[in-house]
């Protein structure tokens, strides 16, 4: 069933500092949103708390308008929650297929997983390395092997970290096109990178996060022509 996630003014404090300082975003069914910014800006921090692994001093994350704040990841994970992370989570001496099937018997029916890996071995194109151990990838497969882990689960809502990051060029050209996909599955994919050529591809939402605060939200060409987003982010990349 796909998934609505609607974070309102999230606040997360490290020491006396504010990480996340009241965040608003929304993320919909069948859209790439995209969450960017600067080092230290906050985005993993709000990936955190939206995927339960950090609660908010103040502020709240609903889904399909069910306030979800207090629950852990486990359970998020349960409401269709899946995501990805920056550091890959691999395990190094399982085969890609063996990593993919883990996950996918974490999914909400265990007899179909083999079905499941199978379809993805595919839709991933993973199946040339399905029995290469996932140590032995270069790190821009192993983040199509850690989307192929997040999706095994079949979310309705899917959270990437910076899945591009050590992607070649051609990698990168088909994983948006995967992403589209995924979204025109009525998946809700939200999606922190730095690789602006793919936001401004595959994203029709932008969300711009600096110092902890959204400075603008709007369609790639609005984000792109906002002197404030030039200014903090895109003047420096
Ligand atoms: N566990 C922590 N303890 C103290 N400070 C932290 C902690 N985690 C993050 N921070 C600080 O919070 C701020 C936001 O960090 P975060 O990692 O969320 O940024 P980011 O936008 O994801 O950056 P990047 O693009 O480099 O991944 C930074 O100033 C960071 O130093």
């Amino acid at each position: 069933m796909p998934s609505q996630l609607e974070v309102e003014n999230v606040t997360v404090a490290f020491g006396g500092r504010r990480a996340l300082d009241g965040v608003d975003l929304r993320a919909e069914p069948g859209r790439v949103t995209g969450l960017i910014g600067p080092n230290g800006a906050g985005k993993s921090t709000l990936f955190d708390v939206i995927s339960g692994l950090r609660k908010p001093v103040n502020g709240s994350v609903a889904l399909d308008g069910r306030e979800i704040t207090k629950l852990g990841p486990a359970r998020r994970a349960r409401l269709g929650m899946s995501r990805t992370f920056q550091r890959l989570e691999l395990f190094g001496r399982l085969s890609v297929r063996d990593n993919l099937l883990v996950a996918a018997e974490m999914g909400p029916d265990r007899k179909v997983a083999s079905a499941v890996v199978d379809g993805l071995l595919d839709r991933l194109d993973l199946r040339a390395i399905a029995d290469t151990t996932a140590d032995a990838l270069s790190t821009g497969m192993g983040r199509l092997v850690e989307v192929g882990r997040a999706l095994a689960a079949r979310p309705s809502i899917l959270l990437l970290d910076e899945p591009a990051a050590g992607q070649d060029r051609e990698e990168t050209e088909r994983f948006s096109a995967l992403l589209r996909t995924v979204a025109d599955d009525g998946v809700a994919v939200l999606l922190v990178e730095h690789d602006m050529e793919l936001v401004m591809e595959v994203c029709d939402t932008v969300h711009v996060l600096d110092l902890g605060k959204i400075l603008s939200v709007g369609t790639p060409d609005e984000v792109r022509s906002d002197e404030r987003v030039i200014t903090a982010y895109l003047g420096a990349t």
